[in-house]
């Protein structure tokens, strides 16, 4: 086994090449395990042998392998972009209508809202990501147009766009969101209309982009909130902080001790296979693996993140 390097902020760029071609090589041998998501046709019909990985650096570096430029649908990894954004908006207020706890429970789990009363557990869930929506919708006059400008600023990307087929079959086949959303709204914990807030939402899980633009898309919570690709101060260093500590415990809902346990980053994944993860101080990260294990984290993604910082030592821990 390769031995993490005495300081891994030391890797050089040949060694970070040679580490994510020995990964793309290692998940290749694993095509085939996890199930794709298939609750709608977009997600259903995506090939199971696919595999990304990207990293973007401070500098604007960018080291890939495998199947780092195809695009795919980034789910659940929007909510943190649209958390960035309602912070942005209503700062600390916003705590006092979302939790900071980790849920132990499935992304799209009602239980708790009832007993805490609609206010969600954390960002991260469903119900957390229907108040940042909700949030967005309040406060920016177009929230669309608020939320591509801001994805393609952070990608440096102006090629991305949101996907308007997994939009609909979202909205048709979105029953739970549907039971979550008007729940939090029976508790007053809802300003907007309940189905501009869901469609708001079915549009941000419905973005396409790849590793690459994803990795470059979280280097802005790597480098103290500063965002290189459009050199843009996105939120403050301790934003960047406190969104890095919510993505560690609670960005892969009910496996995120797992993914403390095994990878050791703050990471956010969605049911599309796309998982988001972040090197404090250091680097934005990337993997995509349709595959998905039982809680609707990429199987193969996962292990990816676990290779990657066992062979560069650059996990937090
Ligand atoms: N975890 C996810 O990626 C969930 C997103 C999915 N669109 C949903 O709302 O159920």
């Amino acid at each position: 086994m390769r031995k993490p390097p005495h300081n891994p902020h030391d890797l050089g760029r040949h060694d970070l090449d040679d580490i994510l071609g020995t990964i793309d090589e290692e998940v290749r041998q694993r095509f085939g395990e996890g199930k794709v998501a298939d609750y709608i046709p977009s997600l259903a019909d995506v090939p199971r042998d696919r595999f990304g990985i990207a990293l973007a650096l401070p500098d604007g570096a960018v080291h890939e392998a495998g199947h780092s430029r195809e695009r795919f649908s980034i789910q659940s990894v929007s909510k943190v972009y649209t958390l960035t954004l309602a912070l942005e908006a209503i700062g600390e207020e916003l705590w006092k209508r979302v939790d900071r706890e980790p849920s132990g429970d499935p992304f799209n789990s009602l239980v708790q809202l009832e007993y805490e009363k609609g206010i969600p557990r954390n960002p991260f869930m469903n119900a957390g990501a229907l108040i940042s929506a909700d949030v967005i919708l309040s406060n920016f006059e177009d929230a669309e147009a608020t939320l591509l400008a801001f994805m393609r600023a952070r990608s440096g990307n102006p090629d991305v766009g949101t996907d308007e087929v997994v939009a609909r079959s979202e909205r048709e086949s979105g029953y739970r969101n549907v039971a979550v959303a008007n729940f939090i709204r029976s508790f007053g914990n809802m300003d907007n209309d309940v189905q501009d807030v869901l469609d708001f939402y079915y549009l941000q899980c419905s973005l396409r982009m790849d590793c690459v633009d994803l990795a470059r898309s979280v280097r802005y919570l790597a480098d103290a909130g500063h965002c290189a690709s459009s050199d843009v101060q996105v939120t403050t260093a301790e934003g960047a902080t406190r969104i890095n500590s919510l993505m560690m415990t609670a960005g892969t809902y009910d496996a995120a001790g797992d993914f403390a346990f095994y990878v050791g980053l703050p990471a956010k994944s969605g049911v599309g296979g796309g998982i988001v993860a972040v090197v404090p101080h250091v680097m934005g990260l990337s993997v995509w693996s349709p595959g998905l294990d039982e809680k609707g984290n990429s199987l193969l993604g996962r292990y990816a993140l676990h290779r990657f910082t066992r062979m560069t030592g650059l996990s937090v821990f």
